[in-house]
């Protein structure tokens, strides 16, 4: 693309010296170890460095050009903007052709269910045989090709190359995790949303954000920049809220976009009720405008309710027909390691969840106590380098909602994981909890220890399949410890 296409798309700039001739640009990047000869450097002041610094580096490389917003000392011109990380959304939108005004863009924001209602939405638009796309925790998936992603939300360049990638596989909706942080810092700035969907809002990530108004602030970012469509063909912008949850009902005055409410509450357009949870599935009635459809679920547990409504509400929201969204999400048996059960003739019953806060734990918990005969096992850790506050109610709450609570490491990161197994147990001074600072050794006593009709519920770490101990990844995955303990345990005959 030519150099001056770029420029011009930035309304408030400086180009210093002035362009002369007008060249092509072979690539946009914040990063100098990506850079190729022809490329735009964006210059990002990190939260470990300073991309302005790393100027020079970029442009020994062979960038053409450079975007920042300090003053630096190359070689080549510069692009003097107020904001790099704006400028470089509004240059990846421009750069990738704008791909997110050409497909259905759903972003999904939250605490918890970001990546399950991702997938609820994706299974939706599949079997009404569409080309999907997805961006989240776990992948970035264009159609049926995955492709790793070292965040939720990724930043704005990685995004907008992914999102052109779709447009050329002929991608025609697309669901999108939207992080609190890539809010916070911008990442989606470049994006057209048409639908807009909350799940809920409980404590999370405070050491980024510090306070709880800071971390609402930054999801409600996700409705504000929706801006308004009003057309009769719909394709109007919708927000989808959960308005079970406060923050949801609040988020409704900072959207210009048309509102659509879900939640268990019968004030909300789209709800459930007599919601029945079974070891197995969910049984609930769906009532949409009024009118009613009970849905029998594979998924279990009533935070899945939200997260199916949501997935409804944010397809219903685009025109899909009722009986075929719920048809697509009564045959859904599940996202990966999301209260995933393992596979067992033991008459132990573990469940892998990805449950790492203090919300998504007790609902975990107390979904399983629903159904649980006798014991329940909780093993739980809690993330290095992140949040120290929710260290003690976790383990208050595997404690309380648990008959055999057992701590162990999460992803210790830089800290030292005895130190934050002293965080947790600071929260449960009288209680006498088995502690491992092993993960493999916490899932091995506990699946040892278990009698045929308990539960053990493996809590944290979900998908994972690493530990992230000091600045190293090791190979290491729940499921797998499960399947491997279960299978030296005595199988369950039937009389
Ligand atoms: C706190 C945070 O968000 N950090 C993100 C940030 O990293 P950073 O500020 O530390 O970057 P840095 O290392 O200081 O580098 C600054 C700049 O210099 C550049 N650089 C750096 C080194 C070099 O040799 N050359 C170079 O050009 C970098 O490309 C960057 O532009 O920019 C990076 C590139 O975009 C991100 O990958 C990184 O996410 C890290 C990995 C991270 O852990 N983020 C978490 C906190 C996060 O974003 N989580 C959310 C929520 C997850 C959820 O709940 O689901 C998410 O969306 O993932
Ligand atoms: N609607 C919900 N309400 C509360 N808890 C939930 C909900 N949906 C899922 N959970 C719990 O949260 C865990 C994480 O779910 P999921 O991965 O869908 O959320 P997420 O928002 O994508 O999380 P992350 O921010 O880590 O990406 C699940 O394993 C489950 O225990
Ligand atoms: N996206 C979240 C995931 C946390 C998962 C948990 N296993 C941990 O490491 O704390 C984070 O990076 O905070
Ligand atoms: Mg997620």
């Amino acid at each position: 693309m030519k150099v001056t296409k770029l420029i011009n798309s930035l309304k408030f700039k400086q180009v210093k010296p002035a362009i002369t001739s007008d060249f092509d640009i072979t690539m946009l990047t914040q990063d100098t170890r990506e850079v190729q000869p022809g490329a735009m450097f964006i210059a990002v002041d990190g939260y470990h460095v300073d991309g302005h610094k790393l100027a020079p580096q970029a442009v020994e490389k062979g960038a053409a050009i450079i975007v920042a917003q300090k003053r630096i000392d190359v070689s080549v011109p510069v692009i003097y903007v107020q904001n790099t990380e704006r400028a470089m959304a509004i240059l990846a939108d421009v750069f990738y052709q704008a791909p997110s005004q050409s497909m259905r863009m759903i972003g999904v924001t939250g605490t918890n269910g970001k990546t399950t209602v991702t997938h609820l939405i994706e299974q939706i638009y599949h079997d009404q045989h569409q080309a999907t796309g997805l961006i989240g925790t776990m992948y970035r998936k264009i159609k049926d090709e995955v492709l790793p992603t070292n965040n939720t939300t990724p930043d704005a360049i990685t995004t907008q190359r992914t999102l052109a990638k779709m447009h050329q596989a002929n991608v025609e909706t697309v669901a999108m995790e939207v992080s609190s942080i890539a809010l916070d810092l911008g990442r989606v700035w470049g994006i057209d949303f048409d639908i807009a969907v909350f799940t809920n809002l409980t404590r999370d990530h405070l050491d980024f954000h510090k306070t709880m108004g800071n971390y609402i602030h930054a999801k409600s970012l996700l409705f504000s920049q929706l801006g308004n469509k009003y057309t009769a063909d719909g394709t109007s912008k919708v927000a989808v809220l959960n308005t079970d949850d406060p923050v949801g009902q609040e988020f409704e005055q900072y959207t210009a976009a048309h509102v659509l409410t879900y939640g268990l509450n019968s004030d909300a357009m789209i709800h459930a009720q007599n919601v029945q949870i079974f070891s197995h599935g969910t049984e609930f009635d769906l009532v949409v405008f009024g009118e009613i459809t009970h849905v029998t679920m594979k998924l279990i547990g009533q935070f899945n309710v939200y997260n199916m409504l949501a997935a409804f509400a944010a397809a219903y929201a685009s025109g899909l027909p009722k009986d075929q969204i719920i048809q697509s999400l009564e045959k859904v048996t599940g996202v990966k390691c999301r209260f995933q059960s393992i596979p067992s003739d033991t008459g132990v019953r573990v469940i892998v969840d990805y449950s790492h806060t203090p919300d998504s734990l007790l609902n975990a918990l107390k979904t399983i106590h629903t159904f649980a005969e006798k014991d329940v096992y909780c093993i739980i850790g809690c993330g290095g380098d992140r949040d120290h506050g929710k260290r003690e109610q976790m383990a208050k709450i595997a404690v309380q909602d648990s008959t055999k609570p057992i701590f162990t490491s999460d992803n210790p990161r830089t800290e030292d994981p005895e130190a934050i197994l002293k965080d947790m147990i600071a929260g449960v001074p009288d209680a006498n909890v088995p502690v491992y600072v092993d993960r493999r050794e916490a899932i091995q006593e506990a699946v040892k220890d278990a009698k045929p009709g308990d539960v053990i519920l493996i809590a944290g770490k979900g998908h994972e399949d690493y530990q992230i101990i000091g600045n190293t990844k090791h190979h290491f995955d729940d499921s797998e410890e499960a399947a491997k303990a279960l299978a030296l345990k005595p199988v369950l005959t039937k009389n």
